[in-house]
């Protein structure tokens, strides 16, 4: 049997990042794109300077894109396609905000079946027309296609071809859109939060010494910020330690902690260790003064009992093969308990208790 190999966004055997950033010309693009680039470190490709730097090396293509950039219309797509794969291979980075482009619906084509690349999203600058034309009549950088002749056609040509792109992109919920007509200073806040809130990665912690568990994990419970994590549930001998967050540290777990663990167990918003004595039935709560486990109630019902997940004041636990699931309101008194059944002919996989389930 073959290996299934990810073939999805992948550049000369990179696997590749790629932000499409959209909006009017004039709406700030290429400002902020040099705000991004000194921040998160992705490689800026602009298809306009592409095309301009192809005007400069007096390549063939030269003079038809030169005459369409005057004209305000839009280049091929294969030869601007070209251009940027090239300006991906040559660079050694692997993270791309591609500006200026799709810049309508061929464009996006061509890009998606000659790379094979989706964007991870599209960042939208969202300006009003007399902004953008107010911008590019004092930009002063010598451009050509800077004059109102000129301006008008892009901005037909925006409106016509490059909006049908963001709308293709909205329907697939991956436009980023930024209010442009700020100040940039400003418009670079709302920016940031969108790079901050998608682009977290996974960060690798201080590993698990080798040699400290000789079998696989079966408990892993978040409480007071570490992580504390076991071998084996039942009587046998297990083993067991406690990841600190904060200080990027793995110890041993405590004596009492350890020889208690005797079934599935839970924290309780990450305050309070809950476990059920699978064998005898017996909720239990940890004590980290005494090391102890605190008996709560028992119950026949709950030997045998599997899994568990905590919240609100609640334990539900997964018994009898799943075929049932134990509520326990432990912060009743006597706590209170009831069986949930899974609908006819189903099984519980795993059990997890969402934020809104209330204690009213
Ligand atoms: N938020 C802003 N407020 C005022 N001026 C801005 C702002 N952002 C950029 N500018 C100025 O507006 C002009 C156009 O900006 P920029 O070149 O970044 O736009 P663009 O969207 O990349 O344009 P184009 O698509 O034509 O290349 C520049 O002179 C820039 O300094
Ligand atoms: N995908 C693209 C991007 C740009 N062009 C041409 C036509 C534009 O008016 C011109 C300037 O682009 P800008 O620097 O404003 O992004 O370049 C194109 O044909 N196709």
């Amino acid at each position: 049997m073959g290996t299934a190999v990810d073939t999805q966004n992948m550049e000369n055997g990179r696997k590749v990042t790629v932000i499409f950033v959209l909006g009017g010309p004039g709406s700030g693009k290429g400002t902020q794109c040099a705000n991004i680039v000194q921040n998160f470190g992705f490689t800026h490709l602009s298809a306009g300077d592409l095309l301009r730097a192809e005007i400069k090396s007096g390549s063939e293509n030269g003079t038809m894109i030169q005459s369409m950039i005057k004209e305000g219309k839009i280049v091929p797509s294969e030869v601007t396609v070209k251009l940027l794969q090239l300006a991906m291979q040559e660079s050694g980075n692997d993270k791309f905000l591609i500006d200026g482009f799709p810049r309508n619906e061929e464009n996006r084509e061509t890009f998606e079946s000659v790379t094979g690349i989706e964007p991870e999203f599209v960042l939208f600058f969202d300006c009003p027309e007399e902004e953008m034309e107010k911008r590019l009549l004092t930009r002063n950088q010598g451009r050509e296609d800077d004059n109102l002749e000129t301006i008008k056609k892009r901005f037909k040509v925006y409106m016509e071809s490059s909006l049908p792109v963001v709308a293709y992109y909205s329907l697939k919920d991956k436009v980023r859109k930024i209010d442009a007509a700020k100040q940039a200073e400003a418009v670079f806040e709302d920016v940031k939060a969108i790079f901050n809130s998608t682009t977290e990665e996974w960060e690798k912690v201080s590993s698990l010494r080798v040699g400290r568990f000789s079998r696989e994990t079966t408990d892993a419970i978040g409480w007071h910020g570490r992580l504390c994590m076991v071998n084996v549930k039942g009587d046998t001998a297990k083993q067991g330690a406690i990841y600190s967050a904060e200080q990027d540290l793995w110890g041993d777990m405590k004596e009492g902690m350890l020889s208690g663990w005797r079934g599935p167990a839970a924290a309780m918003d990450e305050e309070m260790i809950y476990l059920v004595d699978e064998s005898k039935g017996v909720v239990r709560k940890y004590n980290e003064e005494t090391d102890g486990w605190v008996d709560v109630v028992e119950s026949d019902r709950l030997r045998g009992a599997q899994q568990m997940a905590a919240r609100g004041g609640r334990l539900c636990v997964v018994c009898k093969d799943g075929s049932e699931i134990v509520v326990v309101d432990v912060m009743a008194s006597p706590p209170q308990m009831w069986v949930v059944e899974p609908p006819q002919g189903f099984n519980v996989a795993a059990v997890h208790v969402l934020p809104r389930m209330s204690r009213t």
